[in-house]
């Protein structure tokens, strides 16, 4: 396995610290966090050196690409490749010099050139400064709109030799795009993966720094990919990405759309801006067909304005729905169900993930590879083998009576699914530790607060990536929200600034039956506390703790 970046982009985070456990039930505790004084940024995982690129670039005429551009070059340069950031220049490069909401490229272009750049790509700001070092300038109105297709060209074309399928919605991106290529490895293809947590290309794993590449880093991926003898691709595509034309150069064979809820209200003006942003993906431009849920509100609507051929499904019974779950049963380790198609498919399938949003996400992958023209019943048979997603519903078994999960719920609509989803499989109470972000959407505080305490047995609110902001704050705004709540209709609220701290109370919590649900990390290695990453693994310390308490109830018993 090869590791080459971190997950420096959106939620890093911290290092296992295992202060004195928990406060009474019920109480408001404040507890510092032990591991800030101990650890260094020396602990962070080293810097990435951008994406992977194929071994065997071809060379293109940078007059090729100007003249695509309708700019003039009198250079007669060659270019191999094209990135979008100056660190990870390679010889033969075009550097894209873009605008940014906080620098402009362009004041990077001398480390580009020092790398070995060929050209510059970049708007008429950074032009002047470009042109300094000497290298030939490709200056255009917006460099980021036209990079994507530039990328394309340099790398020729690599998606169109793969079956591209790409995933979209506030939740279930990540899910989805593991099952659909546990389908496809089934049915013989040889997929990649592009997503929130790793990019995958047959064995080898690399760490994504962000949930949809950019342009210039997704064609290479592609162009490796091909080179590598992969066929096809499953992939994650984020609103920002829409936006910020992540994915231009690419036509998927198949767009999905899981469902929409509030979310990045910090880069989308309202809902509406959202569903736009998301709905692009649905026009001939972007994809060739779609797959569509018919449960969710906006996926009603999408399947009313998409431009392009709609297969829809529904998990809970939609009548109108092409393909819909029939007779689904679940359970703590995952459902059961029978997907039927609209032209009598009967199709036994099994959620590999326990809940019933996972039923949802299993029939999306499902219809998804029927669509592709996939033999349905041997997709669904290579989705119900897929051992699990990290971070999402995944379990921590130290041999404890109970059952103990972390979950990258980390958004208001998810913790309420994740939740209603657990009080159906499990008899017992349920323990919640949660946090909420720093420096990032403060709209969904007081909701997540108040969500954890209303279906949760007992909220432990903590940290999670506070970086620049007071932990105290956020979790201010969080148990705000959970006070809303009438005192009857809600759990034991107990509040731990440190994240090691809140898990071992909720396990000091959990008796036989019950849940143990950490929230908000998943997969992710590291908290930000005030700009400093330290190593946390949620899954780590939730066992340690586990160990930790069944050894102390190993010991009381021998005494007693
Ligand atoms: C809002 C957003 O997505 N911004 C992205 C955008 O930033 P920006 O245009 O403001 O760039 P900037 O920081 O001002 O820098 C300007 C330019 O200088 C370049 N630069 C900068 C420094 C340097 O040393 N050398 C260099 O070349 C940068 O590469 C950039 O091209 O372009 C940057 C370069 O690619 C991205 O890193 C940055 O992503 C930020 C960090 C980010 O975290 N984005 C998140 C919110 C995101 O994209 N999330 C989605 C959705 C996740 C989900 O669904 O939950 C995702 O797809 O991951
Ligand atoms: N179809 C769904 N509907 C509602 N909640 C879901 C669904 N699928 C997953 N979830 C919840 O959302 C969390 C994130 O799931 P996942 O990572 O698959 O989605 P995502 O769209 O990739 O999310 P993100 O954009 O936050 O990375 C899960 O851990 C789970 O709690």
């Amino acid at each position: 396995m090869t590791t080459i970046t971190p997950d420096s982009g959106n939620r890093p985070g911290d290092r296992p610290s295992f202060s004195p456990a928990p406060g009474a039930p019920g109480t408001l505790t404040a507890v510092p966090h032990a591991d800030q004084s101990r650890s260094t940024q020396q602990d962070a995982p080293a810097k990435h050196p951008g994406a992977p690129r194929p071994d065997r670039p071809r060379p293109t005429k940078l007059a090729e690409l100007a003249a695509r551009l309708g700019v003039q070059t009198q250079s007669a340069a060659e270019v191999t490749g094209i990135t979008h950031d100056s660190r990870a220049v390679r010889p033969g490069d075009v550097y894209a010099a873009l605008p940014g909401a906080r620098l402009h490229g362009a004041d990077f272009v001398a480390q580009a050139a020092d790398l070995g750049a060929a050209a510059v790509l970049t708007d008429e700001t950074g032009a002047e400064r470009a042109a300094a070092t000497g290298l030939p300038v490709l200056a255009t109105e917006d460099p980021r709109g036209r990079m994507g297709e530039l990328a394309a060209e340099i790398y020729g074309h690599p998606g169109n030799d793969l079956l591209q399928i790409g995933i979209t919605g506030t939740s279930g991106k990540t899910t989805t795009a593991y099952l659909v290529e546990g389908g496809l490895k089934a049915a013989g293809r040889s997929p990649g993966l592009i997503g929130t947590v790793e990019m995958r290309i047959g064995d080898e794993r690399i760490k994504s720094e962000r949930t949809t590449p950019e342009a210039t880093d997704l064609q290479a991926l592609f162009a490796v990919m091909r080179e590598r003898g992969a066929d096809s691709v499953a992939m994650e595509v984020s609103s920002h990405a829409l936006v910020l034309g992540r994915v231009d150069g690419c036509v998927f064979d198949i767009a999905v759309f899981n469902n929409l809820s509030p979310e990045h209200m910090e880069f989308h003006s309202d809902m509406e801006d959202y569903f736009q942003a998301k709905a692009q993906l649905f026009t001939p431009r972007r994809s060739k067909e779609a797959v569509v849920n018919l449960d969710d509100d906006y996926g009603r609507r999408l399947a009313g304005e998409a431009t392009v051929p709609v297969t829809t499904f529904s998990a809970e019974g939609h009548p109108d729905a092409d393909w819909r779950a029939e007779d689904v049963e679940v359970g703590t380790h995952g459902s059961t169900f029978t997907a039927v198609g609209p032209g009598g498919e009967r199709v036994r399938a099994q959620a590999p993930l326990p809940g019933p949003f996972n039923v949802a996400n299993t029939l999306a992958a499902v219809v998804t590879l029927a669509v592709a023209g996939l033999d349905p019943q041997t997709a669904a048979d290579g989705i119900a083998a897929v051992p699990g997603v990290p971070g999402r519903l995944e379990r921590v078994d130290a041999g404890q009576p109970y059952l103990a999960v972390v979950d990258y719920a980390h958004k208001t609509d998810a913790v309420e699914s994740v939740l209603r989803s657990l009080r159906k499989v499990t008899e017992g109470k349920i323990h919640i530790v949660l946090g909420c972000g720093g420096d990032r959407d403060r709209t969904k505080r007081g909701p997540m607060g108040a969500a954890a305490a209303r279906l949760a047995d007992t909220a432990v609110l903590t940290s999670d990536n506070p970086r620049g902001e007071d932990p105290l704050a956020i979790l201010a705004t969080m148990l705000a929200g959970a006070a809303e709540v009438p005192i009857h209709e809600r759990g034991d609220v107990v509040v731990h600034e440190d994240r090691a701290a809140a898990i071992a109370a909720a396990v000091a919590r959990a008796e036989p039956g019950d849940t143990v649900l950490v929230a908000g990390k998943g997969h992710e290695q590291g908290q930000d506390i005030a700009g400093v990453v330290r190593p946390f693994d949620d899954r780590q310390v939730l066992r340690a703790a586990i160990e930790r308490s069944l050894s102390g109830a190993a010991v009381k018993n021998s005494q007693g």
